[in-house]
Formats: structure tokens, C-alpha cells, sequence
């Protein structure tokens, strides 16, 4: 069992913690300053407490509070060189959280779905320790990437769920407006999202291949894809994730600046 701990038990945190919980493989410490979020995660953890010192004796000390906490929290925080500090705040640098700690330092950009063990996760460091790449694996997949990499990459997974929440919106509201009950609609719609993406990540077939697969000749897609084809639907895509990239480039230099 890896010892870990999560500062922070907000969304992001407790999403984390539920994933760690189903996974079996991790002893848990939950800290947070708000006494509802730790009540909202004591089912699924081993410890709940509010003092930072008592999440300092674990293997792996998540810091999972927002960017701008992050320093004030390092500050109360006392790490030796053999335990993993992983942050996981947007727009906060690496040297950053480094020129703060004594412990090995590894920066994740996750997301939402570690709860549910489909989280998609970047990660980058100069030492990522098996044993993170090990808790990565159990909630999810992920990909090691530059540092350089990581405004791109808090775009595309770290933000891309509500992204994708807000198609399935669409889709969703699309299946009302033609005679579908809203309850119908949304698992229809949702399910359809999982499975395509399941399709994805199985699938050796580039995806222009998958979408010919499902346009039948003749048949009922071809028509739908001419509309997206015809539309500027990829451009307004690449327009959301770039502008969480440059928020995400933006906050470093608010962190950095403090
Ligand atoms: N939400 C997401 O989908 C993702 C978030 N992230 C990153 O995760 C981090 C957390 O985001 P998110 O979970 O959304 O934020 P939340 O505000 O939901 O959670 C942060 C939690 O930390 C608590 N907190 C504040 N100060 C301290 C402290 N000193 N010690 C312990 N706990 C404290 C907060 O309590 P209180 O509310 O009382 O202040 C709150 O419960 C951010 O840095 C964000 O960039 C990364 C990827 C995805
Ligand atoms: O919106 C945010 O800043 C955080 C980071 C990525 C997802 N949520």
C-alpha cells in the first residue's frame, strides 16, 4: 500500500480520492480546512484531518487546492528528499513548487474522471517515481509530457470534460428537440460519447476511418457529417482549447509573480 495524501478535497481532489479508494492500492489521508469536503470524502479515505501536518508522513503528498493557495500551503508543509510531492495546479510551474520543498517533485495535470478511473492525466518531472505512474495507472491513463507541453495539456484533459460535457449538451438537446424524454436523451447521448471514445482508444483505425465506418452509403451519417464538415465546429473547438491554454500560460505568471 502507498501511503498518499490529498491536501484539498474539493472537486478535483475528492475526485482523486474516490479513484485511489476504488483502486484498493493506497492508505489515504485527506486534508482540508473545510470541515464539509472532508465529511464529503470520509467514506472513502483512511484519515481525515484539517492540520497539513498530519498529511506530511506520507509517500506521495498530493497538493490538490487551487494555484493560488499553493504557496501558502508549500510554506506549512515540511517534505524530505525520499517522498513525492505532486502538484497538480493549473499554471504552476514546477521550479515554482521545487524552490519550496525538500521532496521530489512531480507536476500531473488530471482530471475529473479519476473518479470513476477514466482519468486522462499528463504528467511531467525529472523523477517521476514509480509509485506515481503507478497511482496515474490506477485511475485512469496517462501520458508523460515536456514541461513545456503542459498549458497544451491542461487544456485538452485538464479542461477538455467540461468541454465535453457541453457537447453532450448539445447532442442531448438535439434528442429532446426530436421527441426523445430528457433522461433518455442524456444516456443516449453520454453512452454514445463513452463508447466512441472507447472505440478511439482500442482502435488501431485513424479516425477519418472510424468515421467512415459508420457512415453508411447512402445512409443516415453521411448527412449529418456534410453539416459538420461544412461547419466551422473543429475551428470553434481549437478556439476553446486555446483559450484555456493561454489562461493556463496567464496564471504562471500570476503565481510566479506573487
Ligand atoms: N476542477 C478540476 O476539474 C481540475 C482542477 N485542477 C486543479 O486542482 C486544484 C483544485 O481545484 P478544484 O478541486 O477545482 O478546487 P476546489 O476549490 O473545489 O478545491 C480546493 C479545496 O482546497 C481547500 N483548501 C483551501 N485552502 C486549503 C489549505 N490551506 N489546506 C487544505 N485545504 C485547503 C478548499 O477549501 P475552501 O473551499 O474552504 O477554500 C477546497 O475544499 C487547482 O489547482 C486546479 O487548477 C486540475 C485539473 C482539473
Ligand atoms: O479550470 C481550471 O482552472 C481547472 C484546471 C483544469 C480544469 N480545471
Amino acid at each position: 500500500m502507498v501511503q498518499t495524501s490529498v491536501i484539498g478535497c474539493g472537486n478535483m481532489g475528492s475526485a482523486l480520492i474516490k479513484g485511489l479508494h476504488r483502486s484498493g492500492n493506497h492508505t489515504v489521508t485527506a486534508c482540508d480546512l473545510d470541515p464539509d469536503a472532508l465529511e464529503a470524502v470520509a467514506d472513502y479515505v483512511d484519515t481525515t484531518t484539517s492540520d497539513v501536518a498530519d498529511a506530511t508522513d506520507a509517500d506521495v503528498v498530493i497538493v490538490a487546492v487551487k494555484p493560488d493557495i499553493v504557496g501558502a500551503v508549500l510554506s506549512d508543509l515540511d517534505l524530505s528528499p525520499e517522498q513525492t510531492l505532486v502538484s497538480i495546479a493549473a499554471g504552476v510551474s514546477t521550479d515554482y513548487v521545487e524552490a519550496r520543498t525538500d521532496a521530489n517533485v512531480v507536476r500531473i495535470m488530471p482530471n475529473l474522471a479519476a473518479e470513476t478511473g477514466d482519468m486522462a492525466a499528463a504528467v511531467t518531472g525529472d523523477d517521476v517515481p514509480d509509485e506515481v505512474l503507478e497511482l496515474l495507472d490506477d485511475v485512469g491513463e496517462y501520458a508523460e509530457v515536456d514541461e513545456t507541453q503542459m498549458d497544451i495539456a491542461t487544456a485538452v484533459n485538464g479542461s477538455g470534460p467540461a468541454f465535453v460535457f457541453y457537447l453532450i449538451q448539445a447532442m442531448k438537446a438535439a434528442g429532446i428537440e426530436g421527441g426523445l424524454d430528457a433522461d433518455d436523451a442524456e444516456t443516449l447521448a453520454a453512452q454514445t460519447f463513452k463508447g466512441a471514445a472507447e472505440t478511439v482508444l482500442r482502435s488501431d483505425e485513424d479516425l477519418d476511418d472510424l468515421i467512415d465506418a459508420v457512415c453508411s452509403p447512402n445512409g443516415t451519417t453521411i448527412e449529418g457529417m456534410e453539416v459538420l464538415w461544412e461547419s466551422d465546429v473543429q475551428e470553434e473547438v481549437a478556439a476553446a482549447v486555446t483559450a484555456a491554454e493561454e489562461r493556463s500560460a496567464e496564471l504562471a505568471g500570476e503565481v510566479t509573480d506573487e
